[in-house]
């Protein structure tokens, strides 16, 4: 059944900005603080991994630091490993993700390990983080396809999302890296991985290169998912996957949503002006439609 609520999860300033030509710092901090007072509860603010491989991030202690907190947003960042989370909790972040993929390929040139070895690095971050009640997020990497591997078995989902879910992440997300998903596909991916991770605990986080993000988010979103990632300004893309465009835009799925009916909590006009405002340091137009017809 469909959502009265959806939650967003911004993903602009880590998964939009790692892919972006390097931002300064206080354009950074300003996204943030910007989405913070347009609604939005849930913002991955930086990530902890190596600044050789993701140079853009390199600065993501110095964001955590400069952001005015409001004490009802989640501030959260991506660590790979021990390291990264020793770095969050230095950064006071007030929850972390992990990050597999269900392709051998993404996973190696990602984070340079096998599906496996990620899982065993994950395991002793993920007890720690719990004992001390830190919440971890988990993202499944190459849902709907891969840009080594090809086609994946939606089996290989859900064993992957089965796997870290047990291990004690709150939420899947879903990832559609290069945004190849149809809305068919999506559905049937969702709905095989919802046999095996209660629907109340999965999110979407589909990436909109082929045109498909919105469509697909609104095939899935019958079913009762409740959770979607989304980048103000349709930010960035994934390093590891070339010609990856960034996550569907938020403004594109806050106006979706409003129009169904179905609350967000967020401040679209705000929302708006936080994308155009990061576009203005990029030196580009916002990559959202509905912020371009709005006129932001
Ligand atoms: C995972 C590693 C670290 C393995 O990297 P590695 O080279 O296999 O491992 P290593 O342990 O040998 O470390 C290499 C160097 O990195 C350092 N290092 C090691 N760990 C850290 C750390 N936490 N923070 C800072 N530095 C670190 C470490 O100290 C060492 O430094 P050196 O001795 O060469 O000077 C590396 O592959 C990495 O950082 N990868 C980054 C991958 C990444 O950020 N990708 C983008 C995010 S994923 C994504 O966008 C997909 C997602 C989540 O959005 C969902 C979707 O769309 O599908």
């Amino acid at each position: 059944m469909r959502p009265d609520k959806v939650s967003l999860f911004e993903v602009g300033p880590r998964d939009g900005l790692q892919n972006e030509k390097s931002v300064p710092l206080a354009d950074k901090i300003q996204l943030v603080n910007s989405l913070a007072d347009a609604g939005v509860k849930r913002i991955e603010t930086g990530s902890f991994v190596s600044p050789k491989w993701v140079p853009q991030m390199a600065d993501s202690s110095d964001v955590f630091a400069g952001v005015t907190r409001h004490a009802d947003v989640s501030y959260s960042a991506l660590t790979p490993n021990m390291r990264g989370l020793e770095a969050a909790l230095d950064a006071k972040a007030d929850e972390v993700a992990v990050f597999a993929a269900a392709s051998e390929g993404f996973s190696q040139r990602n984070i340079n390990c096998s599906i496996e070895e990620s899982i065993e690095r994950f395991i002793p971050l993920i007890e720690k983080a719990k004992s001390l009640n830190l919440p971890v997020r988990g993202y499944v990497s190459c849902t709907l396809g891969c840009p080594y591997d090809g086609e994946i078995p939606v089996s290989e989902v859900v064993r992957v999302s089965e796997v870290l879910y047990k291990l004690g992440v709150y939420e899947i997300s879903l990832g559609d890296t290069i945004g190849v998903g149809t809305p068919d596909k999506a559905r049937n991916m969702v709905q095989a991985v919802s046999a095996k991770v209660p629907m109340e605990k999965l999110a979407l986080h589909f990436h909109d290169t082929w045109g498909q993000a919105l469509a697909n988010i609104h095939a899935c979103l019958d079913l009762g998912v409740s959770t979607i990632d989304t980048s103000v300004a349709g930010l960035g893309g994934c390093p590891y996957a070339k010609g990856a465009s960034g996550n569907l835009a938020s403004e594109d799925l806050v106006y979706m949503l409003h129009g169904m009916g179905v609350e967000t909590g967020i401040d679209l006009q705000k929302l708006a002006a936080a994308g155009h405002k990061i576009s203005q340091a990029l030196g580009r137009p916002s990559g959202s439609k509905v912020a371009q017809a709005m006129g932001s």
